[in-house]
């Protein structure tokens, strides 16, 4: 390479005598590179790259647009290098093939007229690579401009009919397990599902979410939130304000804790465990794995007209520490400890409601995080597996009898949802709660009994829930 870039090193716009290269187009390389090369989460690296370059509107926009469409179609993007390069993908340095990436994406699916993504890609190829990677660049794209989206898909995907999950894998831009682990919980959701259903769920990966603010109960309302600009009601949450643009971080409420950023299938877990029903005593609550305490928040808020004391655990003591965080102003009682949740310091049967919200592989919010679909493997699903069977064993011992364990992930996987709980009712002692009654505002759950949103039908983050009553 001609220089070493990491991702903090700007502002280099220029060398030698050479016209300056596009700072939006550099700062998505940038972003590329953090991803790649540093193992970064795009989510946390982007905006810190975005305020060092000082772009700002538009061009932060575009950035974003750029650097998280090629994170999440690099699959794709690849198959379709792969056929315009003359050797294996893997002998291309790797900035070099960011570089290629970063230009067949807005070749492909951001409408950039051709000159100017070729002729940006190139200068910024230049930039980063020299003269001979950006000649190696100009005629790679070159060819990709050859074709547009559909034909490259008649040329790189395989037949729909005969291989239906490798021709969404390369078209939809995921891994292949990953398009059949979702396709198998899409058809247990409702008994069967097409391809097409698929194909929706995800398309809606490959899309930016919406940001949603939560009024936290007993720290403010949705009305006060609704005064603002650029907000409206949530579709679903009682306690949910859409913000569609400006950013978050500059509403006083949010700085201060007293509202927070939380996607609207967050909160309807929290809500749905507050309003399961049970007998006797309901002041002991607990949250298992409760960092950074976005439904530690609101499941405070929903305990302080019942007087609940809330316990909220976490592994690690920097997500203990954001837990504490987002309480910190909060009213009523609540609690922060840094403890295994398998082991956890309490005795068995003190709670009379637990939410487990276990560490999962997050397959229900890939649109929110572009690169995890190319991190996550397999095998993190059996590892993650295990951990959750020991989790909920353990809230399920930690509930009295007649109270209530709400198990949640952030991944509609069966082997994270379904096949876990399933085994815990097996064991016996538990019944299970049809979840869809306690949300009556929120249409098309599914046969039940459990919780499962998605991206694609309720436009939230895809979660789930099974509710769990202890009977003995
Ligand atoms: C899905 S996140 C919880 C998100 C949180 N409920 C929220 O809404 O903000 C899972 C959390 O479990 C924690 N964790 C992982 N293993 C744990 C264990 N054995 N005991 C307690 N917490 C654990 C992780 O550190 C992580 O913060």
């Amino acid at each position: 390479m001609g220089e070493d870039r990491g991702h903090h090193s700007r502002p280099v716009q220029w060398r030698g005598d050479r016209r300056p290269t596009d700072p939006s187009r550099l700062a998505a390389y940038d972003i590329l590179r953090a991803v790649q090369a540093d193992e970064a989460y795009a989510n946390l690296v982007a905006p810190q790259v975005i305020a060092e370059a000082e772009l700002h509107g538009r061009d932060a926009a575009f950035t974003t647009t750029l650097a998280y469409g090629t994170l999440r179609r690099r699959g794709f993007l690849d198959a379709v290098l792969a056929a315009c390069v003359d050797r294996p993908l893997a002998e291309v340095d790797e900035p070099v093939l960011d570089v290629l990436r970063l230009g067949a994406q807005q070749l492909l699916f951001l409408r950039t007229p051709p000159h100017a993504a070729v002729g940006e890609t190139v200068q910024l190829a230049r930039l980063v690579g020299g003269e001979s990677r950006s000649r190696f660049v100009n005629a790679v794209l070159r060819k990709v401009g050859r074709h547009d989206l559909d034909e490259w898909v008649e040329i790189v995907a395989p037949d729909a009919g005969t291989d239906p999950v490798g021709h969404l894998a390369v078209v939809q831009s995921h891994p292949r397990w990953i398009v059949q682990a979702l396709h198998d919980s899409l058809s247990s959701w409702r008994g069967s599902a097409s391809w097409a259903d698929t194909e929706d769920l995800l398309t809606a990966d490959n899309e930016n979410a919406s940001v949603t603010l939560v009024a936290r109960p007993g720290r403010g309302t949705v009305d006060d939130l609704l005064e603002l600009p650029h907000t409206h009601a949530g579709r679903w949450s009682p306690y949910a304000v859409a913000l569609e643009g400006g950013a978050p971080g500059e509403i006083a409420g949010v700085r201060s804790g007293d509202v927070g950023v939380q996607d609207e299938g967050s909160q309807l877990v929290a809500i749905a465990l507050a309003r399961a029903e049970i007998d006797g005593p309901d002041t002991a609550w607990l949250d298992m794995a409760a960092g950074p305490g976005g439904k530690a928040a609101l499941l405070a808020g929903l305990g302080l007209e019942r007087g609940a004391t809330l316990l909220a655990v976490d592994r690690t003591h920097h997500r203990a520490g954001l837990v504490a965080q987002a309480l910190g102003r909060a009213p009523g009682h609540h609690l922060v400890v840094t403890a295994d949740g398998t082991q956890g310091p309490w005795r068995p049967g003190s709670f009379d409601r637990v939410l487990l919200d276990a560490p999962c592989t997050g397959l229900g919010v890939l649109r929110r995080r572009p690169e995890s679909r190319w991190r996550r493997t397999p095998e993190d699903v059996a590892e993650l597996a295990a951990l959750q069977r020991r989790l909920l064993a353990s809230a399920l011992a930690a509930v009295r009898v007649g109270g209530v364990v709400g198990y949640a992930t952030c991944s509609p996987h069966l082997a994270e949802t379904t096949e876990v709980v399933a085994d815990a009712v097996a064991r016996g002692g538990v019944e299970r709660l049809d979840v869809r009654p306690l949300l009556p505002e929120v249409d098309d759950l599914g046969d039940g009994p459990d919780l499962r949103l998605w991206p694609h039908v309720h436009g939230t983050d895809g979660m789930y829930l099974a509710l769990l009553r202890r009977t003995d």
